[in-house]
């Protein structure tokens, strides 16, 4: 079958060249290059081997039949939900015979379901009580985990680092490639540590105190001693946004006594607001600093553990988070990305800022609901997520997506309808809090999120919702280069009805950028630092995968064709959009825009 390559090449280092001056060419691909093995066949359980050792999908299929195989591990099973109860087959992150690594459960869903099922939208996770064994975060890890959430409210450091451990255990050995994101703490008003959560019903009386390491019934304490010159009798105390609210009753020296009005469930550290008159009263704890000295020693513990995102509770300014970055840049030799929380009354107003300033944005939807009127935190997400994506920003929508489901396990038909909404947002992230912490049903949580954002996209796919316009992002002639290079790539993507978009990227910028068209298709980015893959994870729509490039981009891309194939991720003559962008060690580049045939 013959197939041409257009390519549209810039050429090298030559800044001073005008944006347009971009080189149009019409070749004859090489027929035969890299096309000397046949692509193993799904199911086949012949020993298909390339270059002496068996492919990584062959691997497991084979197992069946040659008993020197490293292991037997069972095949996944797909329950209610999407939910996998099993673990999908073990497959190690190194072939033996190449240097591209891949997320298993992603080569288990490309293999399998091909490129129109694999899910775009990115599932977050936060570890706690419920999630912490090997075995849960292998389950969750197995059914789509791309990031770990470890909030710094709870939990020692020695608890946190084990689970960092163990996950980077499990994606050593089984292939996975979980990102790890520290939240901090910040300085809001929260409970003190209790050690069951209190269900509390209405008419009962408790006290808040501000004495330390009271330990009594109905007695809780408050984290932060001007509680009681802020709050007044009469005033609603509102717990972690309403899920239990108290009518102050008296005050007397450090004791608050309050009664139920709104009954619920009161959980460890749970967040405190206070409403007076309807609305919300800025306390003394406005003036905090929103890192405080406890946060720094978290962000020190996140910089040892060489984690990949800290995530900035209660930001306000973007100040703070310009500080933390120059605070990151001298501190840690491996880049971490800044994610700043939008949940507080202030931030509102600075959401430009603040986006334009952070790697990463998340809509702390918990907090922000307890700090500005409830019916006003759709739009303000819905103005987030726009922004975000037009500064080329990850976004990540937090709370209560599947609250019924710390209880039960089938989720209530409203929160599909919020996932829903999320995902034709085209938001880059979910994520889990209390459901993958504390709930009843962490895997199962996943499994719903996994499974109404893949049919939701496919959705927005045929029915073309979410395209927004999208501002020229950069101004210096090179970063314009690469946008727009990135930009036509993915419309090609979308009016060819490409298969997938390489894209060959040393620091993630490109994948980012074509992340950002939210094309039809997945965004393969092959990358050569193990750090950068990690973070992809966050970007909408990208796939990452770690490669050892060589000098020459075209031996890239038929390398990578050959070794995708012979792991059944791509089939021969699928339409493949190329682009890429590698500066080499001598500072010379080769950016490019290609059409292929996978041979
Ligand atoms: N490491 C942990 N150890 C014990 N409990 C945890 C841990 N992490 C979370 N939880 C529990 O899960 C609940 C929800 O988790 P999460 O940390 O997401 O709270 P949140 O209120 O949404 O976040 P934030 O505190 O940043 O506003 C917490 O209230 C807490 O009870
Ligand atoms: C996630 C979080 O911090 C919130 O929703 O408040
Ligand atoms: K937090
Ligand atoms: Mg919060």
């Amino acid at each position: 079958m013959q197939s041409f390559r257009v390519s549209i090449n810039e050429i090298a280092g030559c800044e001073s060249l005008p944006s347009s001056a971009l080189f149009v060419q019409t070749s004859r691909r090489n027929l035969a290059a890299g096309s000397t093995h046949s692509a193993p066949r799904l199911g086949s359980t012949c020993r298909s081997r390339s270059a002496g050792s068996i492919t990584r999908r062959n691997a497991f299929e084979a197992t069946a039949v040659v008993p020197t195989a490293p292991e037997s591990p069972p095949k996944a099973t797909e329950v209610h939900h999407g939910v996998f109860v099993e673990s999908p087959p073990p497959l190690p992150s190194h072939d033996d015979d190449s240097d591209l690594e891949v997320d298993s459960v992603l080569a288990k869903e490309l293999s399998e379901n091909g490129f129109k099922s694999t899910r775009r939208t990115k599932i977050i996770c936060t570890i706690g009580p419920t999630s912490s064994s090997p075995e849960m975060l292998q389950i969750l890890a197995a059914n789509g985990m791309n990031v770990a959430r470890l909030n710094m409210c709870h939990g020692t450091h020695e608890w946190h680092r084990n689970i960092i451990t163990t996950i980077r255990k499990l994606n050593r050995d089984k292939g996975y490639s979980v990102a790890i994101m520290v939240d901090t703490e910040g300085s809001e008003v929260h409970l003190q540590e209790i050690d069951q959560p209190v269900k509390v019903e209405a008419g009962d009386e408790y006290t808040l105190t501000v004495r330390s390491g009271v330990r009594q019934d109905r007695t809780i304490g408050v984290s932060y001693d001007a509680f009681i010159d802020d709050v007044q009798v009469g005033d609603m105390v509102v717990v972690d946004g309403g899920m239990v609210s108290l009518e102050v009753l008296d005050k007397a020296g450090p004791d608050v006594t309050c009664r139920v009005v709104d009954p619920g469930i009161i959980l460890s550290r749970a967040n405190l607001t206070f409403r007076r008159g309807g609305g919300i009263v800025r306390a003394h704890n406005a003036m905090l600093p929103i890192i405080s000295s406890k946060d720094w020693l978290d962000i020190d513990f996140a910089i040892s553990q060489e984690v990949d995102f800290i995530a900035v509770s209660f930001v306000k300014t973007a100040d703070v988070i310009n500080n933390l970055k120059s605070y990151l840049r001298a501190r840690s030799s491996k880049p971490i990305e800044v994610v700043s929380k939008v949940e507080s009354y202030d931030s509102v107003p600075n959401i430009p800022d603040i986006v334009a300033a952070s790697d990463c944005v998340m809509v702390a939807r918990g907090d922000l609901g307890a700090q500005i009127p409830l019916e006003d935190v759709p739009s303000v997400q819905k103005e987030i997520v726009v922004r975000c994506r037009q500064m080329g920003k990850p976004v990540i929508i937090a709370s209560h997506l599947l609250q019924s489901m710390m209880e039960y396990p089938t989720p209530t038909r409203a929160e599909v309808a919020d996932i829903a909404d999320v995902v034709r947002q085209r938001a880059d992230c979910l994520m889990l809090s209390g459901e993958s912490a504390v709930g009843a049903y962490p895997d199962k949580a996943v499994g719903v999120l996994r499974a109404v954002a893949t049919r939701i996209e496919e959705w927005c796919r045929q029915e073309k919702h979410g395209n927004i316009v999208l501002p020229q992002l950069t101004q210096a002639p090179d970063g314009r280069t690469s946008e727009e290079l990135c930009a036509s790539a993915a419309t090609m993507a979308n009016n060819l009805g490409a298969r997938a978009i390489f894209v060959f990227t040393r620091r993630g910028y490109m994948a980012n950028f074509l992340s950002r068209c939210r094309p039809d298709c997945p965004i393969f980015a092959f990358t050569d630092k193990q750090d950068v893959r990690t973070r992809l994870n966050m970007r909408w729509g990208v796939m990452p995968f770690r490669l050892d490039f060589g000098q020459d981009p075209e031996t890239n891309v038929d390398r990578t064709f050959e070794l995708l194939k012979r792991r059944n991720l791509v089939k021969p003559d699928d339409l493949v959009i190329v682009v890429s962008d590698v500066r080499y060690s001598d500072k010379s580049a080769i950016r490019s825009v290609q059409i292929r045939h996978v041979p």
